[in-house]
């Protein structure tokens, strides 16, 4: 099998990369009636899988899972998630025979495998959904030509997608329908209902491609959403600890400060996130983004050359060959860092305080959302969809480090979010050595306001302001966010 992006004539790869349409609520008025009464059989029941599969079933919608027969005999997680929750559960001859909608939900490592097992079970005309392109796009799968191929990808951890919907919103969905496989053309419809079992159009659809999704998805998952993350907390405690401050509290400012900070983030944007800082620790925040935006950026920029020319992949499968060494290693070594180690202590931070005392925190949100923004916006990645691979994306991942650190963030996202966050943060760390160097607590562990005076230059504050509001990113977010009517605030630590 070939990388089918790179099969694709540069005017196709422009085509492909470009399809990013938001769509009206309008287009979802037929609910999930596309799926009534049809039969939908979801392949694993992992952090996706079985999140998804409540939200559909809650949604009025017949789920089942068909798992493998080891699963099954084993009685294993994924077999345990699925009878937990009242689901019917069968092998892949027992159930996929009788499936219209067939949805993917294993690991990306596993896609060639599980669609050759799944695929000539596949009755004719049925459809087959992912949610995530790789196996097509990278790895270039084919599929029978009488099957739809869709995809449904919520940009969002599977926690969160059930999180969300349980509090009456969703999750930024892009949907697709590969243009290989739609021989009723009927993948659209069926797209759509799906998207709205999930919840998805309450938060906001982009009809997109399979090559967008893909070339945007991994971009934000290595870079902000989860690499910068890492490499932000592990720093941010290091540096606290080697100053003095007590480790209890270091560590409970690096686990729930992200998610106050991108909570803000989440409703206002940067310039919400901002605006909770003091004007001088702004102003201060501002210029720390710049510094890190120049220091950062070409690293960004390397993320997205290797993820367009297919260099990431074809590295991350050399390791899915080599058993996942690099995988195993850099996920034990997450596991043996102070932060990880170190219990939160039992300390009342109020909201303010995590914003007052963590400065750094807020800077690095800032340089990354914008960094990550800009760099797949170059590439051709429309503006909406970066919005949401970005900006929104960005609390959902920080509250799964409030729930469990660094370890819960990497066992909740796919494997392959977790090697690409690996892969960035082993590059980013020594990058940022002499900028930590310069690092002291007023930015992180302190309020920053501590023995000054408060003053500021109002000119500089102004024209900071400005800066911030007009970044791309706040006016297309300015615009996705108009829609986002049903957002409800989370309680936070
Ligand atoms: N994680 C996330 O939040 C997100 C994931 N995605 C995409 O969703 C898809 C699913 O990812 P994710 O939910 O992380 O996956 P998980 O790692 O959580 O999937 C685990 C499930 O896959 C099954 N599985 C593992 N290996 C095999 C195999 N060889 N054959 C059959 N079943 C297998 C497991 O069953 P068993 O008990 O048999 O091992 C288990 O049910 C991926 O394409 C991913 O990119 C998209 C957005 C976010
Ligand atoms: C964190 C990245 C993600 O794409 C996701 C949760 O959206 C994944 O692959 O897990
Ligand atoms: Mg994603
Ligand atoms: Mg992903």
């Amino acid at each position: 099998m070939a990388n089918y992006f790179n099969t694709l004539p540069l005017r196709e790869q422009l085509n492909q990369l470009g399809v990013c349409e938001f769509m009206s609520n309008d287009e979802f008025l037929d609910g999930v009636d596309a799926l009534k009464g049809k039969k939908v059989v979801i392949v694993g029941c992992g952090a996706q899988g079985l999140n998804q599969g409540l939200n559909l079933r809650d949604s009025g919608l017949d789920v089942s899972y068909a798992l493998r027969k080891e699963a099954i005999e084993e009685k294993r997680a994924s077999w345990k998630n699925a009878t937990d929750n009242n689901f019917k559960v069968g092998t892949y001859e027992e159930l996929i025979p009788t499936a219209d909608l067939v949805i993917n939900l294993t690991p990306d490592k596993q896609h060639t495998s599980v669609i050759n097992a799944v695929m000539p079970l596949m009755k004719q005309g049925a459809t087959l959904s992912y949610s995530h392109g790789f196996n097509i796009v990278e790895e270039g799968m084919q599929i029978r030509k009488d099957l739809t191929v869709i995809m449904v990808a919520p940009k969002s951890p599977g926690s969160e997608v059930r999180a969300e919907y349980l509090r009456g919103f969703g999750v930024p969905t892009l949907i697709a329908v590969h243009p290989e496989n739609d021989p009723e053309g009927k993948g659209l419809d069926w797209a759509k209902a799906y998207c709205v079992g999930t919840g998805g159009h309450r938060a906001g659809v982009l009809r997109s491609s399979f090559v967008a999704e893909v070339k945007s998805d991994l971009m934000g998952e290595q870079t902000i959403l989860c690499g910068l993350l890492q490499t932000g907390s592990i720093l941010s405690f290091d540096k606290m600890v080697e100053k003095g401050i007590d480790p209890g509290y270091a560590s409970k400012l690096v686990q729930y400060g992200v998610e106050v900070t991108t909570e803000a983030l989440k409703h206002g944007g940067v310039t919400g996130m901002m605006d909770r800082l003091s004007n001088p620790a702004k102003i201060k925040a501002f210029k720390v983004a710049e510094e890190l935006k120049t220091i950062m950026r070409p690293l960004f920029q390397k993320h997205q050359d290797d993820i367009m020319s297919g260099e990431f992949s074809r590295v991350m499968m050399e390791d899915w060959a080599n058993g996942d060494a690099n995988l195993l290693k850099w996920r034990a070594e997450t596991g043996e860092t102070a932060f990880e180690k170190t219990p939160a202590g039992d300390i009342k931070i109020s909201e303010q305080e995590y914003f007052d005392n963590y400065t750094l925190m807020v800077a690095f949100i800032k340089a990354g959302v914008e960094l990550a923004f800009e760099t797949m916006v170059e590439a051709g990645i429309k503006p909406e969809s970066a919005y949401y691979e970005s900006l929104h994306e960005t609390p959902l991942i920080a509250n799964t480090i409030a729930r469990k650190k660094l370890f819960e963030m990497n066992r909740v996202i796919s494997d392959t979010a977790e090697y690409g966050c690996y892969l960035f943060d082993q590059a980013c760390k020594p990058l940022l050595a002499d900028f930590m160097k310069t690092v002291d607590t007023d930015l992180v562990g302190k309020n920053f306001n501590e023995g000054k005076d408060g003053s500021v230059d109002n000119h500089e504050l102004v024209e900071i302001n400005e800066a911030i509001r007009s970044h791309e990113v706040e006016q297309v977010g300015t615009v996705l966010r108009k829609a986002m009517t049903a957002m409800k605030a989370i309680k936070t630590a």
